[in-house]
């Protein structure tokens, strides 16, 4: 099965290759990450040949720091008629969760590798895994060959740079469940390409890894933001109503969004568009 052809402006700006969004990411955030010496003064800022100033948002927070159009996963995907549902709406990226200790999202691994194969390479296809091991992690990527992978255990962070070696072109997300300022330790230690942050309990006794619904405190999540020199996606209990909020939050370089989409299980089309008109901004 294949997909429609996705709008040429989302293609274009979005690289799932990666090369683009590295670009995209070190240059703006980089700079944030030296404000103390680059936004002192602009004769300072010459002086130190700092990049220039990111672009202020007028509009509503649908563009972030430096210019860049927020980006967008639709998680959870369920069918390949979701996927082509997300994909014709204009997502960036597509979701795909494999086996969980708990959450909403799970579906079966061959069922995940017929969607990924079936979704244009401008959509970025994300595996969703609760492995925490590079050999378990790599089975999987093989069997089902996503684009990226998302590591929602904790534990997993110490798989990343076996990941990378093994499998050079996959893009790895490490995910933070933001509990409070001690996950911006977590952040300056990542090893991963991109983070995104998500609001699960790792540790309670049926571990939570995502898919929560619940929001966690974003003002950590704006400071991880500021921080970060690498691309970082927020997660967890996004909705169509709240998005907005969070976009002016948290500046994030794309949102990610499960539970807020799925009143009843399924995708819900209307949610979806309301949900990539809010970040989109077209009002
Ligand atoms: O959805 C799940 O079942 C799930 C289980 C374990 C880890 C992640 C899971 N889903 C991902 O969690 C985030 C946030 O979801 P929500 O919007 O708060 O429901 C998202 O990446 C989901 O795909």
């Amino acid at each position: 099965m294949s997909f429609p052809s996705v709008p040429v402006g989302l293609a274009a700006r979005f690289n799932p290759a990666g090369a683009g969004d590295r670009a995209v990411a070190r240059g703006p955030l980089g700079h944030q990450r030296g404000r103390s010496t680059c936004a002192l003064s602009r004769r300072r800022a010459r002086r130190h040949d700092c990049p220039p100033a990111p672009v202020r948002a007028k509009e509503n927070g649908t563009r972030a720091l430096g210019g860049h159009v927020t980006r967008v996963k639709i998680c959870c995907i369920g069918s390949l008629g979701e996927a082509q549902a997300a994909a014709r709406a204009g997502a960036d990226a597509i979701g795909l969760v494999a086996a969980m200790p708990s959450g909403p999202g799970p579906i079966p691994e061959p069922l995940i590798a017929d969607i990924i194969a079936a979704t244009p390479p401008t959509v970025m296809t994300v595996l969703l895994s609760a492995e925490t091991n590079s050999a378990s992690l790599l089975d999987q990527v093989k069997r089902m060959q996503p684009k990226a992978i998302q590591l929602v255990d904790p534990a997993a962070a110490a798989a990343v740079p076996d990941l990378r070696a093994a499998a050079p072109t996959l893009r790895i997300i490490e995910v933070l469940h933001v509990t409070g300022p001690e996950s911006l330790v977590d952040a300056e230690r990542s090893q991963a390409d991109m983070l995104l942050l998500d609001s699960g309990a790792p540790d309670a006794a049926v571990p939570e890894l995502g898919g929560t619904g619940r929001v966690h405190d974003w003002s950590v999540s704006a400071e991880i933001v500021r921080r970060a020199d690498r691309p970082v996606w927020l997660a967890g209990g996004l909705t169509p109503d709240n998005v907005t909020d969070a976009l002016r939050t948290v500046r994030p370089y794309g949102v990610d969004i499960c539970s807020g989409l799925r009143p009843a299980g399924a995708l819900d089309g209307q949610k979806l568009a309301s949900f990539m008109q809010a970040v989109r901004g077209r009002r």
